[in-house]
């Protein structure tokens, strides 16, 4: 065995091999584990930066990056921040797509999504505030909102990637233990354990919390081309373990990320508490791997004989 927990011969290296000389990716959900959260938003932030600026966008050819909120990716919005200003990343030619907003919370106020992300993202860099999409969670016809974000994001020619973060009982966005995974953008109401956890954001007044919300749905976050996904802390652990140890399951709406052809979670040491040994292990060797893919990659683009293929393009 060696240190993975892999016998030599076994399918690690095969798939290595593979790679090596077809030039195959790893079509595979992969975990990335870093020390703690702001060693994940820096990986985070690093790998969206490589994405959008590989994607060389334009006006013409936007990069469509959905975004989410709460505190998990609060340190990927300061690295994205920080690359920005050293001039290593732009968001000129970038729209963005919120997952979700309360209903009936007014739009300047403090904890509404639409404050937190001009407060802790959309002010700090070079996106013009047109090219910004939030659901408005006080129209007044909530289900023509919520169709019309469809059509528009339909109307971008669909989403690139969509950076998501998942409650403690393993909700993407605000789909709830129970939620179609068929679901698209619509009204939702909030499981109990929801209110309780986002109470903190509201003095811990309880009756304070909006009880409904607008969210994408989970295949509105399944469409897009890649996903990734945010998780740090002991109290998501659980989730993590039931999403990716377990089957699809719509009580744990990550979960839904198993059909997903690219697809990335990105977790702290916290994170893992609940996950088995070998489920660390074997991650930690795909990932491993996959840099190894990558290097001959770029080896071999700089000799100018390859093709790399295009990320959405390796089911
Ligand atoms: N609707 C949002 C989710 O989209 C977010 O992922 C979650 C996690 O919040 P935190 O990162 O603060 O734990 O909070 C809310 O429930």
């Amino acid at each position: 065995m060696n240190q993975n927990g892999f016998a030599p011969g076994s399918f690690l290296p095969i798939l290595y091999h593979r790679c090596s000389s077809a030039l195959y990716f790893l079509v595979v959900m992969r975990l990335i584990i870093r020390e703690t959260p702001p060693s994940v938003g820096d990986y985070i932030a690093h790998y969206i930066c490589r994405r959008i600026n590989d994607f060389a966008p334009t006006a013409e050819k936007p990069f469509v990056l959905g975004l989410p909120t709460g505190s998990s990716p609060i340190p990927t919005y300061k690295a994205l921040i920080k690359l920005v200003k050293d001039g290593k990343l732009s968001f000129k030619h970038v729209v963005t797509f919120n997952m979700d907003e309360y209903v009936g919370l007014p739009k300047d106020h403090p904890e509404s999504y639409h404050t937190f992300m001009f407060r802790e993202f959309f002010s700090h860099v070079d996106i013009p505030p047109s090219q910004v999409h939030i659901l408005n969670g006080n129209a007044i016809d909530l289900i023509a909102e919520c169709n019309s974000y469809e059509e528009k994001i339909k109307k971008y020619g669909g989403i690139e990637l969509f950076l998501g973060g998942i409650g403690e009982d393993g909700h993407i966005a605000f789909n709830e233990p129970g939620s179609s995974l068929a679901s698209r953008t619509r009204i939702k109401t909030l499981a109990y354990d929801t209110i309780l956890a986002n109470a903190r954001f509201f003095n811990n007044d309880i009756s304070a919390v909006p009880h409904m919300a607008l969210t994408v749905g989970v295949a509105t976050v399944l469409d897009s081309r890649e996903i990734v996904v945010v998780v740090t802390g002991q109290r998501k652990a659980l989730a993590l373990s039931k999403a990716i140890e377990g089957g699809v399951n719509h009580l744990w709406t990550l979960s839904a990320l198993q059909l997903h052809p690219w697809a990335l979670i990105v977790v702290d040491e916290d994170a893992t508490a609940e996950l088995r040994v070998k489920t660390v292990k074997y991650f930690k060797s795909i990932e491993r791997v996959q840099d190894e893919v990558e290097a001959t990659q770029r080896e071999l683009k700089a000799k100018g004989n390859v093709p790399v293929p295009q990320v959405g393009s390796m089911e």
